[in-house]
């Protein structure tokens, strides 16, 4: 070769009995690298690079971490609540976890030492875990998009009104169908990303060397046809089954624009945002693995191949803001969580009557989704409204009531917040029906439920916030009931 001693270096790359030549053109070799047998250091990237890379991932590990705990605590606080698809976003949420709290310090502890300074089998570990989170999570979300799906449709040809009871059955039912869909999820990427285990494949370090994937460059027909796997299951697999779910949506929901159905919208368009988002970061990703795959000399520098890499971990605090943003029930449960457990309001009391979320508009416009309950809920939030008026005057601690109906074995949860429950309207207000109901509680915060649909059980939850942060909190149940 025509190694003169300082502009190339030979390695060992990890794969057996192969020894790669790497020639460094006019680079300075102070600033560039890989360990030569002579034990000298070249970074293959400037010292900036490293460093900015070390910051953005430690970034992504600390508020990751954080974000993706609050989910899981909030979401496990109140285990009944366990939707299927609070199940895909408990498991979304232990991904990006895994992604934060274990591939994001690893990386960014090689990115600070200027080079992977692990061993080839947590080089292997690492890019195992990594690839298959992250297969796990665009499965996840082809699942959530699946699951919309169903249920949009479903409605279309069974509307609601016909729907018999069996909200018992759903929910020990939706308990299985989560746990049999998570392990076919897991399963899923294992299948996926185990194959170089076994000699189908290589995983090996990438840009930069301060992580590890699946070696998109090596030109080798074992390697070539293991890639073609990768990105037929990890890509095109579960862009199809998006695609033709939320094709089926949009043709469903164009025939129908009831607005009762605007709470199971708010969801389809929160999947949609979470899948928008791990599109957005995954596919620079791609990009620069087909690039690197298709070309026959590296072409994308160090730098440049490693900036697509740490963007990928972006999609670990993404998740948590848009349910923070988007999702009406994990709002409402981190509200509850928040008022118990850090003795505070999940935000300020605005000094109006709110709904769970700053920026949507009248209650009544939330409320009235839920019909049949829904007609007594708008009863209820335009008496608040009217109240709302006089509340200079008032002293009385605000009430946060949560309504939450179980429908098609989807449950569907609103919450508002009241000033003054000594304004809510009187039991008079209310059908006969719900009457009984509402005169059994001695609260001052008096809750109603509609009782017209008998198989559509309703509860309504009315949570007390004390003055000095205690949490007074009254269940009620349909008089039917479920409780
Ligand atoms: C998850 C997706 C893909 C695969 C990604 C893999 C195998 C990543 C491995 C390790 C990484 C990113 C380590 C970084 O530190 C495709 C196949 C690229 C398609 C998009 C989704």
């Amino acid at each position: 070769s025509s190694w003169d001693g300082r502009n190339a270096v030979v390695f060992d790359d990890y794969v057996p009995h192969q020894q790669y030549l790497m020639v460094i053109a006019n680079q300075n070799v102070s600033e560039y690298s890989v360990d030569d047998p002579g034990g000298h250091r070249h970074l293959l990237m400037p010292i900036w690079a490293y460093q900015m890379a070390a910051g953005y991932l430690f970034f992504i590990c600390v508020i990751g971490l954080i974000l993706n705990t609050i989910v899981v605590i909030v979401l496990l606080n109140d285990p009944k609540k366990m939707t299927p698809l609070n199940w895909m976003l408990l498991n979304l949420a232990c991904s990006d976890g895994i992604i934060a709290g274990f591939g994001a310090p690893i990386s960014a502890a090689a990115a600070f030492h200027c080079g992977w300074p692990f061993s080839h089998e947590l080089c292997v570990v690492y890019a195992m875990i990594v690839s298959t989170t992250g297969i796990a999570s665009i499965t996840t979300l082809s699942a959530l998009a699946m699951l919309r799906c169903k249920l949009v449709v479903q409605k279309h040809v069974h509307p609601p009104n016909r729907i018999s009871a069996f909200t018992n059955h759903s929910v020990r039912l939706q308990r299985h169908q989560a746990a049999l869909l998570l392990t076919l999820i897991w399963s899923y990427s294992l299948a996926v990303t185990c194959p170089p285990l076994f000699g189908w494949g290589h995983y090996d370090r990438e840009a930069g060397h301060i992580s590890c994937s699946v070696n998109w460059e090596l030109k080798v027909v074992n390697n070539r046809s293991y890639i073609f796997y990768v990105f037929a299951m990890g890509q095109l697999v579960p862009s199809v089954v998006v695609v033709v779910s939320y094709f089926s949506i949009l043709h469903v929901v164009r025939k129908k624009t009831r607005r009762r159905d605007a709470a199971e919208k708010r969801s389809t368009v929160m999947v949609a945002v979470m899948i928008g988002a791990f599109i957005i970061t995954w596919t620079p990703y791609s990009i620069l693995a087909l690039v690197e795959f298709f070309s026959d000399e590296q072409t994308v520098s160090p730098v440049w191949a490693t900036v697509p890499c740490i963007f990928a971990k972006t999609a670990v605090v993404l998740n948590p803001i848009i349910y923070g943003f988007l999702n009406t029930q994990f709002r409402l449960t981190w509200e509850k969580f928040s008022i118990r457990f850090l003795g505070r309001p999940g935000r300020p009391y605005s000094g109006q009557l709110a709904a769970t979320s700053s920026n949507e508009q009248p209650q009544t416009r939330q409320l009235a989704d839920f019909s049949p309950a829904g007609r007594l809920t708008k009863i209820l939030a335009q008496s608040i409204n009217s109240s709302s008026k006089t509340r200079q005057n008032l002293s009385s601690p605000p009430c946060l009531v949560e309504r939450q109906q179980q429908q098609e074995g989807e449950e569907k949860q609103e919450s508002v917040l009241i000033d003054d429950p000594n304004q809510l309207p009187s039991p008079s207000l209310i059908s006969p029906a719900s009457e009984a109901t509402a005169t059994r509680l001695s609260n001052p915060c008096v809750g109603m439920v509609g009782d017209e649909q008998k198989e559509q059980p309703v509860s309504l939850e009315i949570v007390r916030y004390l003055p000095n942060a205690d949490l007074h909190r009254i269940r009620m149940l349909h008089p039917l009931g479920m409780y």
